[in-house]
C-alpha cells in the first residue's frame, strides 16, 4: 500500500447533478480544500445529462457549500476548479471527449495523470462506465486511476457478483473503492482504537466476560423521497447488509498483525466467514421485521410507510429489522450480537452497547438493591464518545452501591471540526488508502448472510404495519432479547423502551 498524503488528481463525478453530489460530495471536497488536505493541484469534472454550463455547475457547487457550511471562504477560487461535461454515460463516443478534457486539466493544474472516477449514479451504469473508461483509454495515464463506487452494490449475491465481474473487467480490486459511509464515521473508526489500544478492554473482549453486544442504528426520518429505491431494498439490504454487518465485523475481529488495509480486511473477512448462516426455518427465531404505520412525533401526525410516495399501498417491504447474529468462533461462541435499525423510530441515534457478564458473587446484594451490569457504550452519532457504566459506593454511611458513568465526549472537544464521513473517505481514496472501504470478499459474505433471510421473507406476507411512527419498533424485537434474558438498553436518556 503506497499512501500519498498530498494527493493531486482530477476527480470525475458521474452523477454530478444529483442529490448525493450536492449534499455530500461538494461540501466534503470543499472541506478538504479549506483544511489544505488538497492543494491547488486538483480539478473536478461533473458529468450528467443536463445541459449545464461550467458557470451554472459552479453556481450549484457554491450553493451546496453555502447551504451546509457556515461562512465559507475562497469559494470563487475553489469553484473555479470545477468543470461540467454533459453526456449520457451509455454513449461510448463521449468518453473520448472526456479524455481530452481530463488531459487539458492535467496540464492546467499540473496533475500527473491521477484520476478518481466517482460513480454517484445508479448501479446499473457502473459496468458500462467502467468498461468505457478502460476501452477509450481514460485509465491509461502516467498516474493512478481509481474507481469509487456508491452503494447499493447489487441487491443480492448474484447481482453483486455480476456487477463485480463487470467492473473487474476494467479495474483491479486494488483500484476499486466501495463506499460504506459508516466506515468513515469518526467513532466507527474509533472501535479498533478503543479495543486495541487499551489494556483494560482487550483481555475482557470475549465470551468469558461479555454477555451480549447491541448495535442500534435508528432513524427518525421516514423513507422521504426514496420510495422507489426503498421498495426494492428495505432495511435489511439498505442498512444491515452493509453498515450494521461492518460494525459487527469491527467489534468482533481479531487484532490484525499490522494496521494495513490487507491485514484489517482479512480479519474482518474471518468474522464474516464465522457468521452463523440462518436458514429459512430459523429466520423467525433470529430476526424480526417491521414496517412503520401512522404515528406522532413532536406533536406532528405522520403518515405510515404505505402512504408514502412511490410506495405500494400493500407493500411487504420492511422499514425495520432486528436480529440476533452468532459468530461461531473461539472468541465469540455463545455471545449474541443483537442489531436493530429502522426508519421513523423515536430518535436518530447509532450506538453500540457492550454488556459485560455479571460478577460471580454480589457482596453488596441487599433486598431491593441490584448491581447494574458494566456496560461500555460507544456513541457513534449524533453524540460521539464513550461511556463506561460502573457501580460505585453511595456517599455517606454504610456500604450502599449506586450506578455511575464515566463519559468521554469526542465531539465536545473537536466540536464542528469532526470530519464528515464522506470527507474522510474521499481523502482516503485520493491518498490510496482502502482500509475503510469494503473488499469484494466482505461484500460477498454479507450478501450471502442476508440473502437467506430476505428470500424467506419474500415468501411470507408480513402483518404490516406493526410499529407506530415515533416508537422504538415492533414489540417482537423486545421478545428477541427477552427470551435470552436480556433487554435493549435505551439509546438516549429520553427514549423509554
Ligand atoms: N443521495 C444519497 O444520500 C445517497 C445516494 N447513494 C447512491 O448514490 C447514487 C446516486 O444517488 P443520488 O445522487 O441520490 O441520485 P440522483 O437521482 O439524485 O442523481 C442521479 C444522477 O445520475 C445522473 N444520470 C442518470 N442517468 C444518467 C445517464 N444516462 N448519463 C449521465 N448521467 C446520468 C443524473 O444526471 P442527469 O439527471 O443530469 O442526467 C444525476 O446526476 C445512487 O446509486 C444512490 O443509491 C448512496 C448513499 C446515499
Ligand atoms: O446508507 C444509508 O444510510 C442512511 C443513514 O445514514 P446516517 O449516516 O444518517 O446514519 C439511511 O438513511 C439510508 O436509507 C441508507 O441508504
Amino acid at each position: 500500500m503506497n499512501i500519498e498524503h498530498n494527493p493531486k488528481a482530477v476527480i470525475v463525478i458521474f452523477g454530478a447533478t444529483g442529490d448525493l453530489a450536492k449534499r455530500k460530495l461538494f461540501p466534503s471536497i470543499y472541506r478538504l480544500f479549506q483544511n489544505k488536505k488538497i492543494g491547488r493541484e486538483f480539478s473536478v469534472v461533473g458529468v450528467g445529462r443536463r445541459a449545464w454550463t461550467n458557470d451554472f455547475f459552479r453556481e450549484n457547487v457554491k450553493e451546496s457549500i453555502e447551504s451546509s457550511i457556515h461562512a465559507p471562504e475562497a469559494l470563487e477560487e475553489f469553484s473555479s476548479h470545477f468543470y461540467y461535461h454533459p453526456f449520457d454515460v451509455t454513449n461510448p463516443s463521449s468518453y473520448l471527449e472526456l479524455k481530452d478534457v481530463l488531459h487539458n486539466l492535467d496540464q492546467k493544474y499540473d496533475i500527473p495523470g491521477n484520476r478518481m472516477f466517482y460513480l454517484a449514479m445508479a448501479p446499473e451504469f457502473f459496468g458500462t462506465i467502467a468498461s468505457n473508461l478502460k476501452k477509450e483509454g481514460l485509465t491509461d495515464t502516467q498516474g493512478w486511476s481509481r474507481l469509487v463506487i456508491e452503494k447499493p452494490f447489487g441487491h443480492d449475491l448474484p447481482s453483486a457478483e455480476q456487477l463485480n465481474n463487470e467492473i473487474r473487467e476494467a479495474f483491479s480490486e486494488d483500484q476499486i473503492y466501495r463506499i460504506d459511509h459508516y466506515l468513515g464515521k469518526e467513532m466507527v473508526q474509533n472501535i479498533e482504537v478503543i479495543r486495541f489500544a487499551n489494556a483494560i478492554f482487550e483481555p475482557l473482549w470475549n465470551s468469558r466476560f461479555i454477555s451480549n453486544i447491541q448495535i442500534t442504528s435508528s432513524e427518525s426520518l421516514g423513507v422521504e423521497d426514496r420510495g422507489r429505491y426503498y421498495e426494492k431494498s428495505g432495511a435489511l439490504r439498505d442498512m444491515v447488509q452493509n453498515h450494521l454487518i461492518q460494525m459487527v465485523a469491527l467489534l468482533a475481529m481479531e487484532p490484525p498483525i499490522k494496521l494495513t488495509t490487507n491485514e484489517i480486511r482479512s480479519e474482518k473477512v474471518k468474522v464474516l466467514r464465522a457468521l452463523r448462516s440462518i436458514s429459512g426455518g430459523e429466520v423467525n427465531d433470529f430476526f424480526v421485521r417491521g414496517q412503520y404505520g401512522t404515528g406522532q412525533m413532536n406533536g406532528k401526525e405522520l403518515p405510515g410507510y404505505r402512504e408514502e410516495n412511490n410506495v405500494d399501498d400493500i407493500s411487504n417491504t420492511e422499514t425495520y429489522v432486528a436480529g440476533k447474529l452468532m459468530i461461531d468462533n473461539f472468541r465469540w461462541a455463545g455471545v449474541p450480537f443483537y442489531i436493530r435499525t429502522g426508519k421513523r423510530m423515536a430518535a436518530k441515534s447509532t450506538k453500540i452497547v457492550v454488556q459485560f457478564k455479571d460478577i460471580p458473587m454480589n457482596l453488596y446484594y441487599r433486598d431491593g438493591e441490584n448491581l447494574d451490569p458494566n456496560l461500555l457504550v460507544i456513541h457513534i452519532q449524533p453524540d460521539e464518545g464513550i461511556t463506561l457504566h460502573l457501580n460505585a459506593k453511595k456517599s455517606g454511611g454504610g456500604i450502599f452501591t449506586q450506578p455511575i458513568k464515566m463519559d468521554y465526549c469526542n465531539n465536545c472537544i473537536d466540536g464542528i471540526n469532526t470530519p464528515e464521513a464522506y470527507e474522510k473517505l474521499i481523502y482516503d481514496s485520493l491518498c490510496g488508502d482502502a482500509t475503510n472501504f469494503t473488499h469484494w470478499d466482505e461484500v460477498a459474505l454479507s450478501w450471502s448472510f442476508v440473502d437467506s433471510i430476505s428470500e424467506y421473507w419474500q415468501t411470507q406476507i408480513a402483518d404490516f404495519p406493526n410499529y407506530a411512527s415515533g416508537s422504538m419498533g415492533p414489540k417482537a424485537a423486545d421478545m428477541l432479547l427477552e427470551k435470552d434474558g436480556f433487554h435493549w438498553w435505551p439509546i438516549t436518556d429520553i427514549v423509554e423502551e
